[in-house]
């Protein structure tokens, strides 16, 4: 239905192309468009009205309701035909023509979701008066915007994880942010210094940045994709966000002690408020919280990408930590999976209060299944309730309320006997809002339709004046669905037929021949072909009866339902309450599950060292049809140097001891025959020089970046994982760097350290250094090098097992072989690998297998050269088969020589300045670049 103010054209009645609006392709859709403010005085009504939206709201694209549809004009129709797909049409008035483009209301959702992810803000713009009722023209106002992070339709959510948006004030070095969840009303604050609020940010990836007035924060940094918006300044304001929480919060103080966050969290608040159509506090923002970011276990975006926790690099679903150990059975729980794994704990207790119910439901198989299955039937009640505060909860909703709170004294019931504090308190906490369940199963019934405004939502026997009323609509029906057989006796005429159509009501058919026995009191209603259609002053009455108690029930039935609503509404503090135990109930089921089918075991928390035994990789273990466990054993020494060829599992094995870890602290049993835990405080990653190449960077930038966060925040209680540091450079600038990285985290950070490493000369400084140990990948080799026709399979089996010590042969042409290298040039290689051993020992006889020793004798001539080594890693981060001890000594001798005391005699006075040098570096406080230019002068004086 459209004004009557216009005409328009749809897609179906063939529009031409509209004439002018938005001939000029670079304007952009939001805000009003420039054909309509030019055209301001002479715009009809419904434009007029069009365009002040549009300027209320300049940065989203309005989209008007008109009748059935939502509809865009000018430069936002031909954007909204572009990205939705529908048909560019136009509307033509006195005072022109306009493109127009429209979206049936129906199915909004499906169409917000393209706009959405073209980077636009829509905002609805509703008719909130009824267009019968109103005398002119419909009045309208914009009841939502939506954004990419307030999204609150469930259609456009996922249902495991929370879509944020975020908001980031400063004071001098204290940063804070704010994250809300609008769909479930979950919001907290925090603060700190800049970088760790990035962190933050990339921990909580909201999907849409407010940055207040003033903040020095580059956006384009943060390694996930946000839409930044500009929210009112004034907004941030101290006393205008104090105001704003005062809302939430009874006494915002006392829960948000710090100015920053206040500002952050109002500033925030006042925005949700402002997408929600501005209609006051968001009732269901129950939940505004603070908390301390170092009191979980640290988790940065590179950590988080490289350890795959919840993005797979395979981009396959079932290949994240997440998915391994997703066990889960209502949406409630996957989303609080993936909170506790984002956020693992570093509170001992805490952590074990968790294992202690995990422990329980583990050896309780029998009440573990019936709450799970119990558990399957909740719905997602933390959005849903949310839906019910804003008023947009229908009848289906309602009932799905109380299907969630019927399988509560289930749930109870199994959990009678629990006794592990976590699980004793769970169950004692679930309330099952016995009034809230028999007012909705009372009121509203099973199965309703969508709609709630056309009746058939509400039970008989809540309401008595309805019931009055559908008494009154039934008897009616009753009465004329007699009438056929009445009024046949009556008149003799058997062919006589009562029926209904929309236009003319309730009518007596007869036909033709028989009209001459139509009775005196039937009054002509219309004359069909055949036939002439009749009614009665009784058939009339009875049908203004029945259409009266129709309608006036429906309306009734409406009224009675938000009634309903409102008062689950009241309650909303404890469904959110019921739903958060229910989510946590549901993961440590989850985890207990898990641990049951996959054989995890309980870790011991707070040991001194890491100490794993039989650890296995939770994802790949699913994948690999025999995964080998390793042990991991800190105890002896905090830094491991990981030598192995490629293939033999150094990254897997490096990872699983992070995983573990993580698990553990996120509450979850592990993948171990056993396992003694430290408590970590972050766990860091430079893992897979290859893989990263983001951001216009050069992969060598990126790591050493990478590298210098590590080096400036690692404790002792962190744990990092380094793979193949320095490879993204020459081969002696490489080893340079990893040499030093791995002397400064042994002697400065003590953090337990995984080392994976293909320059062999690394090994050394396990020997040096008291608290670095070597490990070392084996394969079996059947073999070595034996007759290359011999086609009975490959030469080389990748054992995947850990073992003490260095790895003292070279794989690499193996494996090169396995990979299809042409026979004649692997056994080119082979040779070229026995003359290079044979060389070794022809040098250095009856020496260890260690590389350096065996270098040792060489060094006087000792001379670094860029990329020497024809078999060491390269320069493009190419993982060739590079766990040869360089052909050329040249490097470890050089790099022996860095180490040699200053009154070392071969030496010659520039290299002793250069050690003295390096030595003095101030590693941890140099950046990348530094680094770089460093280098590059410390080669140039040793090349002069
Ligand atoms: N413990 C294990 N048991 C069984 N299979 C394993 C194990 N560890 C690794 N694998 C398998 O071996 C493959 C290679 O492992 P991984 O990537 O860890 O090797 P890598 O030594 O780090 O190799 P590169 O040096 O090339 O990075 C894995 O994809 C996995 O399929």
């Amino acid at each position: 239905m459209h004004d009557a103010d216009g005409t328009e054209t749809r897609a179906d009645e063939g529009g031409e192309s509209p004439d002018a609006g938005a001939s000029d392709g670079n304007l952009r859709p939001e805000g009003p468009p420039q054909k309509l403010r030019s055209n301001r005085e002479e715009l009809t009504p419904m434009l007029s009205q069009y365009l002040d939206l549009c300027e209320a709201h300049p940065e989203a694209v309005v989209l008007f309701q008109v009748g059935d549809f939502y509809e865009a004009f000018c430069e936002a129709a031909e954007m909204v035909a572009r990205v939705c797909e529908v048909t560019l049409t136009k509307r033509e008035d006195s005072t022109g023509r306009y493109p127009m483009a429209g979206i049936p209301i129906d199915n909004a959702a499906s169409y917000l979701e393209p706009l959405l992810d073209a980077g636009y803000r829509v905002a609805i713009a509703d008719q909130v008066e009824d267009a019968e009722e109103a005398s002119g023209l419909v009045d309208r106002a914009v009841t939502n915007v939506v954004t990419p992070g307030t999204v609150v339709e469930d259609e456009l959510l996922d249902a495991a994880t929370a879509t944020y948006v975020g908001a980031v004030t400063s004071e001098g070095d204290t940063y804070a942010v704010a994250a809300l969840d609008v769909s479930t009303g979950d919001c907290q604050v925090t603060s700190a210094n800049r970088p760790r609020i990035a962190d933050e940010l990339e921990r909580l990836e909201p999907a849409e940045l407010l940055v207040g007035p003033g903040v020095d924060f580059d956006t384009d940094s943060l390694a996930f994709e946000t839409m930044v918006t500009d929210h009112d300044p004034a907004a941030f304001d101290a006393e205008a966000a104090a105001e704003t929480l005062s809302a939430y919060l009874a006494n915002p103080e006392a829960v948000v002690a710090d100015a920053t966050e206040r500002r952050a969290c109002g500033a925030l608040l006042d925005y949700a408020e402002y997408t929600q159509g501005n209609d006051g506090a968001l009732d269901y923002v129950s939940r505004v919280r603070r908390y301390d970011p170092r009191k979980t276990l640290q988790l940065d975006a590179t950590a988080l990408r490289s350890l795959e926790l919840f993005e797979s690099r395979s981009h396959r679903s079932g290949d994240t930590l997440a998915d391994a150990v997703d066990e889960t059975a209502c949406a409630l729980g996957r989303r609080r999976l993936v909170s506790w794994l984002r956020r693992p704990l570093v509170e001992r207790s805490a952590i074990e209060r968790r294992h202690d119910a995990v422990a329980e439901w583990v050896d309780r198989p029998m009440a573990r299944e019936t709450v799970r299955d119990a558990l399957a039937d909740v719905y997602d009640i933390e959005r849903l309730v949310a839906r019910v505060s804003r008023g947009r909860a229908n009848a289906r909703d309602l009932r799905s309320l109380k299907a969630t709170l019927d399988v509560v004294p289930e749930v109870k019931a199994a959990m009678s006997d629990v006794e592990s504090d976590a699980l004793v308190s769970l169950r004692d906490s679930l309330d099952e809002l016995e009034d809230v369940r028999s007012l909705v199963g009372d009121a509203v019934r099973p199965d309703p339709p969508q709609e709630i405004t056309e009746g058939g939502v509400i039970c008989e026997g809540f309401d008595d004046e309805l019931d009055d009323l559908r008494g009154t609509e039934r008897e009616g029906r009753e009465w004329v669905a007699d009438l056929e057989e009445r009024e046949r006796e009556r008149t003799g005429i058997d062919s006589l037929d009562v029926g209904y159509n929309q236009v003319h009501g309730y009518y007596i058919e007869v036909t033709n021949p028989n009209l001459d026995r139509v009775p005196d009191d039937y009054t002509r209603r219309q004359t069909l072909k055949n036939s002439e259609r009749f009614y009665t002053p009784e058939l009339k009455r009875r049908e203004d009866e029945i259409l009266g108690a129709a309608e006036k029930a429906d309306a009734l039935e409406y009224e009675v339902f938000c009634e309903v609503r409102d008062a689950v509404a009241a309650e909303a503090n404890r469904v959110q309450a019921l739903a958060d135990s229910l989510a946590e109930l549901d993961v440590l089921t989850s985890f207990a599950a898990v641990a049951a089918g996959h054989g995890y075991v309980r870790p011991e928390m707070g040991a001194a060292d890491v100490r794993i035994e039989g650890g296995r990789h939770p994802v790949v273990e699913r994948t690999q049809e025999e995964f080998v466990p390793n042990d991991a054993d800190f105890t002896d020494g905090r830094l491991a140097v990981i030598t192995g060829p490629n293939m033999s599992g150094k990254s897997t094995y490096m990872r699983q001891v992070a995983l573990v870890s993580i698990l553990a602290q996120a509450g979850s049993f592990v993948p171990a025959d056993a396992a003694e835990l430290p408590i970590l405080d972050r766990v860091f990653t430079r893992v897979g020089a290859s893989d990263d190449i983001a951001g216009g960077q050069s992969t060598f930038m990126r790591e050493m970046a990478e590298l210098t966060d590590i080096l400036h925040d690692a404790t002792e209680d962190s744990l990092i994982l380094l793979d193949e540091v320095g490879r993204g450079t020459s081969t002696a600038d490489g080893l340079a760097i990893a040499r030093a990285t791995t002397e400064f985290v042994h002697d400065e950070v003590g953090a337990t350290t995984l080392f994976a490493t293909h320059y062999h000369d690394l090994t050394a400084l396990a020997e040096e250094l008291p608290d670095a140990f070597n490990l070392h990948f084996t394969v079996s080799k059947r073999d070595d090098g034996g007759p290359l026709d011999d086609a009975d399979g490959p030469d080389v089996t990748f054992l995947h097992r850990v073992a003490a010590g260095a790895s003292s042969s070279s794989y690499g042409v193996e494996v090169a072989k396995m990979a299809g290298v042409p026979d004649t040039v692997v056994e080119r290689a082979r040779e070229y690998v026995r003359e290079a051993e044979r060389g070794a020992e022809s040098e250095s006889p009856g020496e260890s297998q260690n590389p350096a020793e065996r270098q040792e004798e060489e060094t006087t001539n000792g001379r670094a050269e860029d990329g020497a080594f024809g078999d060491g890693p390269s320069a493009n981060g190419d993982t060739g088969a590079d766990d040869e001890p360089p052909a050329d000594e040249t490097l470890a001798a050089y790099v022996d020589g860095l180490d040699a005391s200053d009154d070392d005699a071969d030496a010659t006075p520039a290299e002793r300045d250069v050690v003295a040098e390096i030595r003095e570096l101030d590693v941890a406080g140099t950046t990348p670049l530094e680094a770089l230019n460093t280098l590059n002068e410390l080669k140039r004086r040793l090349d002069d």
